[in-house]
């Protein structure tokens, strides 16, 4: 089914984003600040990435709220006066939610639970919130835990009927060049004059933009109706394509060292399922999946199927288009970081 209405595209006038010092919530409070809204709540743990956020960004339309999703109290003090809540506080490092993964239980799903709660309470239009294509067939408590946020996101339409609070997700893979993943490692291994790191060259991944998962929140929250999903579409490449890329934009031979696949790594991910896709709503740039109406009625549950179904597959990252080592680079020539490293290198 495809949407050819003309999508809406509002500013909003007051957002609060928790996690908001984070990657994204940096690039969305400029983008926000940019486009004319007039007040963005920051909600984050980390007194000290707000004094850099309030000397980066010197705006005094932001206001910064310490505190953490886990404690509800500080949540809803920070969402008065909002009317828009963009939901990226998260554990989102494979590795340590496999640690301790309690933790990421309090944080992706207990803290989804708060944000959504008192976005009602408080009486918040709509609440986007973030996810990963790690929560589709998760192997990872990462991608578990988001998974379960998703599901407590979709709950809260289906609980309250008369909810005045609209919730919806988004689901994107890897932000090319966020904090602490494989683009500025391979960079630094490169200006080290180290051979570069690489898991698998067939390992393949769903690769965006941090800029495109701006406008997929933006979308989805003047486009969400309760309980959505939205996924962008985008192509996906090999880690090999990849790491080629970053090798020819930075003059170097590439020279690799194959380490192997790391503990909770998937060789592909997903961004939907064949189940999601039967039901999803198709808006050119964007899947639309709506949300599972069955309330709380068992039967269909067991006793009606879909016979749609069997005709779509997985959206897989093996099986996307992929982009060959030209299309990498001019989506990497794309981010204003890797236009800064190379102008530093002497290459552009
Ligand atoms: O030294 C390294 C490190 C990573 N990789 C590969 O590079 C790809 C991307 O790795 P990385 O940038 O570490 O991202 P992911 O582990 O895929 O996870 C990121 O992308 C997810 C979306 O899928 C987000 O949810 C996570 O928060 C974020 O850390 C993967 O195929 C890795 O196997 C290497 O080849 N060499």
């Amino acid at each position: 089914m495809s949407d050819k209405s003309e999508p809406k595209q509002a500013v909003p006038e007051s957002v609060l984003i928790t996690g908001g010092t984070g990657s994204f919530g940096h690039r969305m409070v400029r983008y926000l600040l940019d486009q004319g809204s007039e007040r963005v709540h920051v909600l984050s743990r980390d007194e000290a990435k707000q004094d850099q956020m309030r000397h980066d960004l010197g705006d005094n339309r932001i206001r910064y709220f310490l505190g953490d999703v886990r404690d509800y109290d500080s949540i809803r003090a920070a969402m008065l006066g909002v009317t828009h809540v963009f939901h990226a506080a998260a554990l989102k490092q494979v590795p340590s939610a496999e640690f301790f993964p309690m933790q990421a239980v309090k944080t992706n799903v207990t803290g989804s639970e708060n944000v959504v709660k008192a976005a009602e309470e408080v009486g918040v239009e709509s609440v986007v919130c973030l996810s990963t294509d790690k929560a589709v067939y998760p192997v990872n408590a990462m991608g578990m835990t988001k998974a379960l946020m998703e599901k407590v996101a979709q709950s809260h339409g289906l609980e309250n009927p008369q909810a005045k609070t609209v919730v919806s997700c988004v689901r994107y893979g890897n932000v090319l060049y966020s904090r602490g993943s494989v683009v500025p490692l391979f960079i630094n291994q490169l200006k080290a004059g180290k051979k570069i790191t690489v898991t698998d060259p067939d390992m393949t991944r769903f690769m965006m933009s941090l800029d495109q998962s701006v406008d997929l929140v933006h979308y989805a929250m003047n486009n969400a109706e309760q309980g959505d999903l939205f996924i962008r579409k985008v192509p996906s490449c090999t880690i090999g394509t990849l790491a080629a890329a970053v090798c020819e934009l930075f003059d170097r031979v590439p020279d690799m060292n194959i380490i192997g696949t790391r503990h909770g790594e998937k060789l592909s991910e997903q961004l939907a399922t064949r189940e999601e896709l039967a039901r999803a709503v198709d808006h050119g740039d964007y899947f639309r999946v709506t949300a599972d109406k069955r309330q709380l009625d068992y039967t269909p549950f067991f006793e009606e199927g879909s016979k749609t179904v069997n005709t779509y597959e997985d959206y897989d990252s093996h099986t996307a288009r992929h982009m060959d080592v030209e299309e990498t680079k001019d989506l990497l020539l794309s981010l204003p970081e890797i236009k800064l490293e190379r102008k530093n290198w002497g290459l552009a």
